[in-house]
């Protein structure tokens, strides 16, 4: 954590909607006239997509799993090393994994393949990461540490599912029996990686359909907004104003002391009432802090 260079993650399994969520955190940084440093977890995989297919086939043959969501595929030292470095520094380095051909022609290169390591932060007033691993913590790495705001992204699991089929099928060029057999390679590390961070968020946002969605793996559209209602909990709820969040989000309400449920069409309002404040106060103690440095270098 550091008060001069702030970090704020998004965190959430594959899609979990994390890089949709972005467009809320870009309209809030608009708004405040906030230039971010932006980072995508998925740049921190070890392998490319052909690479990672070599690791499945091994890991295969030794009666083992590899998957997106565990510390074989990725490489947390880096990750953990982008978020300590940019906290000491404002600065670090990053890199991009090409999902899409729309995505990699203007790199010049094939889907699934990385984008050289370059040069991020440079006047930048704070890191802005979205992935899957923004809270994770293991034996050899904590990047939780480093984080400032930590946002879990967390749709419940069905609805991650069908979102993610869809995303990949219609978008990525997977078949739908690929996604399938991903999703079941990837369960161990799923629970072992992904859903722990959950516990270690300050809010989480959980998205839950209100119509059926007990056959996943047969769904043919996302459900939307309107079909579903999102419960968010805090996890520490001393300072959240719920009587101004209830007045302000029609259809709202409590479900727990420290849980706010609001219909889904209102997820974009409700993400701009709670993050704005948080996201000023880390603006606020940014400049406490550069105050003080400037205070002490004039000594
Ligand atoms: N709130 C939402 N309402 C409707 N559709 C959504 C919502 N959030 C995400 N989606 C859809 O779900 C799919 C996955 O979302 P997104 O790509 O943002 O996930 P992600 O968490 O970034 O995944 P990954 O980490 O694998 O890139 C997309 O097709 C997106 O349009
Ligand atoms: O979303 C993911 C992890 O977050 C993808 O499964 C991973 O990034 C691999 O991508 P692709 O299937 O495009 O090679």
């Amino acid at each position: 954590m550091s008060s001069r260079n702030p970090i704020i993650a998004v965190t959430g399994s594959s899609g979990a909607g994390t890089s949709t969520t972005t467009e809320s955190f870009e309209h809030i940084f608009r708004t405040l006239g906030i230039k971010p440093a932006t980072v995508e977890g998925d740049s921190f995989h070890r392998y490319s997509r052909q690479e990672m297919d070599m690791a499945k086939r091994k890991a295969k043959e030794q009666q083992m799993k590899i998957s997106y969501f565990g510390d074989a595929a990725n490489d947390f030292d880096a990750l953990e090393k982008l978020f300590k470095d940019y906290s000491e520094t404002g600065k670090g380095k990053v890199r991009r994994y090409l999902h899409t051909f729309d995505e990699a022609v203007p790199y010049n290169q094939m889907p699934g393949t990385f984008t050289p390591w370059e040069a991020l932060g440079e006047g930048t007033d704070l890191l802005y990461y979205e992935g899957l691993h923004g809270g994770v913590v293991t034996e050899k790495n904590d990047v939780a540490k480093h984080v400032d705001l930590l946002i879990g992204m967390v749709p419940i699991v069905n609805l991650e599912w069908i979102q993610k089929i869809i995303r990949d099928t219609n978008k990525r060029g997977h078949t739908r029996e690929s996604v399938t057999a991903s999703i079941v390679r990837s369960m161990e590390d799923y629970i072992s990686f992904i859903t722990p961070q959950f516990s270690r968020t300050h809010v989480n946002f959980q998205r839950v359909p209100t119509v059926d969605t007990s056959n996943p793996f047969s769904a043919k559209a996302i459900p939307t907004l309107d079909e579903s209602f999102v419960v968010i909990r805090f996890r520490d709820s001393t300072n959240v104003d719920f009587p101004y969040y209830l007045s302000m989000i029609d259809g709202s309400f409590m479900s727990r002391v420290n849980t706010l449920v609001v219909p889904g069409g209102k997820m974009g309002l409700a993400m701009e009432l709670i993050l704005t404040p948080l996201i000023k106060d880390l603006l606020f103690k940014k400049n406490e802090a550069n105050k003080q440095l400037d205070w002490m270098s004039d000594l």
